[in-house]
């Protein structure tokens, strides 16, 4: 069963390297953090997952002290993000979503400059290396590909071994082989014993990367859990996913109808979605009789599926049972 799958359920321990309790944070008026409960363990990489705009970059600042939160508590290694910056810094990795680097300065210089401020730093040479940064060290930051700057910002954040990293969506942007070697890394200061938060709003990276994953919208804690937990929680059990891609505006109800008598014994029922104009998810027992269900289905509306494709459930799939919308 999930750790929580209610916001209240986020219950904060010793061993927990970062605790948000009830975070506010106020622009304009308005809550774009409203009430968040967050946790994060040494040895353990937690994933903040939601779309644009639910509120993770500013969650993670409030975190790393870059905002004074306006309403509940942060507390890094027990110690407050603000008040306690000085004391922080050695211990805490943060890579900005923009960078936050200087321009005008070559990219294996940074590198080096920021190990130098550490008592015990990696080796630059062999982080360069892994990360790809040897590749373009002679490079000015101004003239690095996105992707150049993340992979730079990254090694800039655990350079200094810390044992907290905030990685604001650390793969945005990168090609698949620099992908490969941020998860890596990301893996590997997980069997470090470094606390690990990443956002993102990839739900692949969340559900390879993630022991722990909070899902949230709109300021909000919706889900919070395994990403195991998650995807098996209630109503839905076990449920796999049938899509199918056609025409828009099919009535799903008789098609669910249709499909519960093929499992009248399971467990679980059968729920059905237009997430998109033509595009379908449906949520059950499924196998391969329900399958050839669906496909007669559609053949007795006389309509041609463009796609079809079975699967198990999702972090998206979670996302769309919580807040009806997209992830993205
Ligand atoms: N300095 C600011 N002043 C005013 N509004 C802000 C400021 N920073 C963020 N916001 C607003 O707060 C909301 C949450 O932004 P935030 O960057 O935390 O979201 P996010 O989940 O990280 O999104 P993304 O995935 O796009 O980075 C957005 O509506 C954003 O426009």
């Amino acid at each position: 069963m999930p750790t929580s799958i209610a916001p209240s359920g986020v219950v904060p321990t010793a061993d927990h390297a970062v605790v948000v309790h009830q975070l506010v944070k106020r622009y304009g008026g308005r809550d774009v953090v409203d009430g968040l409960d967050l946790v994060a363990r040494a040895g353990a990489v937690t994933a903040v997952l939601g779309p644009n705009g639910a509120g993770k970059t500013t969650t993670v600042e409030c975190c790393e002290g870059l905002r004074t939160p306006d309403a509940g508590s942060v507390r890094v290694l027990g110690l407050d993000p603000v008040a306690d910056a000085r004391a922080l810094r050695p211990r805490v990795g943060v890579m900005l979503q923009d960078g936050g680097l200087p321009t005008g300065a070559r990219a294996g210089e940074v590198l080096r400059h920021v190990a130098a401020m550490y008592a015990a730093p990696r080796d630059t040479g062999e982080l360069s290396e892994r990360l790809g940064v040897d590749l373009f060290a002679r490079t000015t930051v101004r003239r690095l590909s996105g992707g150049q700057r993340q992979r730079l910002a990254l090694a800039a954040a655990v350079v200094g071994r810390p044992e907290v990293v905030f990685l604001d969506e650390p793969s945005a942007g990168m090609d698949p082989q620099s992908r490969h070697a941020v998860w890596e890394l990301v893996r590997e200061l997980r069997s470090d014993g470094v606390a690990v938060v990443l956002t993102t709003h990839l739900m692949d990276e969340a559900e390879d990367l993630a022991d722990h994953v909070h899902v949230v919208d709109r300021g909000r804690l919706l889900a919070s859990g395994t990403v195991h937990d998650l995807l098996t929680t209630e109503p839905d059990g076990d449920a796999g996913t049938l899509r199918f891609d056609t025409v828009a505006g099919l009535d799903l109800a008789p098609l669910t109808a249709r499909l519960s008598t093929v499992t009248p014994d399971a467990a679980t029922g059968w729920s059905a979605a237009e997430a998109e104009p033509g595009s379908y998810v449906v949520t059950g027992p499924a196998d391969p009789r329900t399958l050839a269900e669906l496909t007669a289905w559609l053949a007795d509306h006389d309509v041609l599926a463009g796609r079809i494709t079975v699967g198990r459930r999702t972090l998206e799939d979670v996302f769309l049972d919580l807040t009806g919308r997209h992830l993205r």
